[in-house]
């Protein structure tokens, strides 16, 4: 705790932990803030909030105005102006490959990452399986519908945009046409709105995205005090877990808006210890066409030593989900997008 602090001629160091100003946004930045207090109680924090590209932009399909930078690109401008120390991400929103002099220097306790159905209010049914054919479910994802599109073909999966008020606004309005959403637990539950949730659809019926219900804080790589703090916020589990994701994904080279699942599991094997240790990892992927099929999924488990092995399974997966079809699914949806972008008139 001594060694984060200040040297003692200087003003000790006010930390900023900045992020977007959505409401879900907020409450991670007091998450992790909440955290930083208790790990170091000398220091000094407060936080500070923006709206994004991605938050002005709710009209056009996210294929069109860009991919996940959208929601970060901002916030890393204030980040190298030093005008704040940290940022705080869903991890799932932050793309694979950071800008130069950025790093992600902590993830925190990842919440269940599920994704959950939440049914209009009055209506009695609860899972995908009770709603009438015809019924419309709204998720902006690719990954939702392209898993879900083959077990229920009888359903219409919708677009829907905006923050989590006004998709309920949308699903509850009597005239409205949604009768389900499915949205991730995680900010459900962070939002209060745990209640809402009628069932968790789960692997093996729909592996969540990458990075879902886990919190990312981005830094400077060259801030060593920030790279101090972080450190000591990390859930080094969830850390194994979502680095090993990402690196399938960055193989992959997905974005938010590739239909790519994951579910991971991690065993410590060696239950006295109480920091990182030896531990069973165990992590399937899944890639889908839009339209439900081909689907290829690998599950890969090895015992592995330090976050960079984590790593390196998760390379390896991609690797082997490349060869098993993967490839053919994802240059097709590069193609198809290509040609959407050339109609709507965005020069790639
Ligand atoms: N893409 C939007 C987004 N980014 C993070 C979350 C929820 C929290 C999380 O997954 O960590 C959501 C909403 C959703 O998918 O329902």
């Amino acid at each position: 705790m001594a060694e984060a602090s200040a040297s003692t001629t200087e003003a000790p160091r006010l930390f900023t932990v900045a992020s977007r100003a959505s409401v879900l946004a907020q409450i991670q930045t007091n998450i992790v803030v909440d955290s930083l207090r208790a790990a170091f109680p000398a220091l000094d924090f407060t936080t500070s909030f923006m709206s994004t590209e991605g938050d002005k932009n709710q009209s056009q399909a996210l294929y069109v105005i860009g991919g996940k930078a959208l929601w970060t690109k901002e916030l890393e401008v204030a980040l190298k102006e030093h005008a704040v120390d940290m940022l705080v991400h869903s991890l799932k929103d932050v793309p694979t490959t950071l800008p130069e002099g950025c790093e992600l220097g902590a993830i925190l306790e990842r919440e269940d990452p599920v994704d959950s159905l939440v049914v209009k209010h009055g209506l009695p049914y609860k899972s995908l399986e009770e709603l009438p054919d015809g019924s419309v479910v709204g998720t902006s994802s690719v990954r939702r519908v392209a898993q879900l599109r083959k077990a229920f073909p009888k359903l219409q999966f919708m677009d829907v945009r905006g923050n989590l008020t006004t998709r309920f606004t949308k699903l509850d309005s009597p005239t409205g046409s949604y009768t389900a959403l499915i949205l991730a637990k995680a900010g459900l539950v962070r939002q209060n709105l745990g209640s809402r949730i009628t069932c968790d659809l789960k692997a093996p019926i729909l592996f969540h995205a990458v990075g879902q219900g886990a919190l990312g804080v981005e830094i400077l790589s060259n801030d060593a005090q920030a790279k101090e703090l972080c450190k000591a916020i990390t859930h080094w589990q969830t850390n194994w877990k979502c680095r090993a994701e990402r690196a399938m994904l960055r193989v992959l080279e997905g974005g938010c808006s590739v239909p790519v699942g994951a579910a991971t599991e991690i065993e410590p094997l060696d239950s006295s210890a109480s920091g990182p240790t030896k531990s069973k990892l165990t992590i399937t992927g899944t890639v889908t066409g839009l339209t439900g099929t081909p689907h290829v999924q690998t599950t890969l488990e090895e015992e592995i030593n330090s976050v960079e092995e984590a790593e390196a399974v998760g390379e390896k997966l991609a690797r082997v989900l490349m060869e098993t079809g993967a490839k053919a699914i994802l240059d097709d949806i590069t193609k198809d997008r290509d040609a959407k972008k050339v109609e709507a008139g965005v020069s790639k």
